[in-house]
């Protein structure tokens, strides 16, 4: 399995992502990921598993620029990716929105990323709108976020993002403390985006299978398997030699009521 699914872009010819021997270590310690290669195209929603400590949050570091690689190098539309750089065309939403989430009122953090993109008050008061409308929270944009629950400032976060219109979208851990209204409205929320595409690690293998179309199993700095979601969440050897669980969805139905009879 190599990641090339039948809904991947591969036919146009810039990869969204493409990364070649990539390796990250923290100093001192043993290697966080290890001469990683894959490319990821346009259309391609990828969910990323694996155990605890796998690297799914270095992974996502590295693109963001928020770290540098050991060695290796990544590109996002041909560009490499540099320290500290940013760029407009990826967007990413933090397993915990304390740290994104600043401004006094909502409509003011939504607005921040379009105003320091430089664009005009008009055009910003156009995207807030916009983004407020399609997450469905237009009722939260005059509240501190501080005061909101957790998965409010999730949503807000993401209308945030989605305000600058990137073309990539990474979600780290986007279900964790959501309760089950917020997670539907998420996956819904997903389902119905335009991005090219998005990069989503998370524990919940249930709302991976819903949403995405290739998913990459990451261990000990590898790539384990790439390729379908049902392929590859449905072997149960593979996923249980990695820490994980085949989803129960994929799992034949028992009925344990007649079973015994048979
Ligand atoms: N700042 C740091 N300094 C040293 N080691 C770190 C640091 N941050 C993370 N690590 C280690 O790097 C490894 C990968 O961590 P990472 O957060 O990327 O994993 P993850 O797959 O996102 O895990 P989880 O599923 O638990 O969120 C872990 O062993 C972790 O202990």
């Amino acid at each position: 399995m190599n990641g090339n699914t039948e809904l991947s872009g591969e036919q146009s010819a810039v990869p969204v992502l493409d990364i070649a021997d990539l390796s990250f270590y923290y100093p001192g310690r043993p290697p966080v990921l290890e001469k990683i290669n894959l490319q990821v195209w346009p259309g391609q929603r990828v969910g990323i598993i694996g155990p605890n400590g796998a690297g799914k949050t270095t992974f996502f570091m590295l693109n963001c620029g928020v770290i540098k690689p050991s060695s290796g190098r990544i590109l996002l539309y041909d560009k490499p990716v540099k320290t500290g750089e940013f760029r407009p065309e990826l967007g990413m939403i933090f397993q915990n929105q304390d740290d994104q989430l600043f401004c006094p009122s909502v409509k003011d953090d939504v607005a921040f990323g379009p105003t320091n993109m430089g664009l005009s008050k008009r055009e910003v008061e156009a995207r807030v709108q916009e983004a407020l409308a399609t997450i469905g929270i237009e009722e939260l944009a005059e509240r501190p976020p501080h005061q909101l629950s957790g998965g409010e400032k999730r949503l807000v976060a993401l209308a945030g993002v989605l305000a600058m219109r990137p073309r990539l979208v990474i979600y780290d851990e986007p279900t964790s403390n959501l309760d089950l209204r917020y997670r539907r409205r998420l996956i819904n929320i997903l389902n119905a985006s335009t991005q090219d595409a998005m990069l989503i690690a998370s524990h919940d293998l249930e709302f991976i299978l819903e949403v995405c179309n290739r998913v990459i199993l990451l261990d000990n700095g590898s790539v384990i398997a790439d390729g379908n979601p049902w392929e590859i969440m449905g072997d149960a050897e593979l996923m249980h030699n990695h820490g994980l669980e085949k989803p129960h969805s994929l799992v034949p139905h028992v009925d344990k009521h007649h079973s015994w009879q048979i």
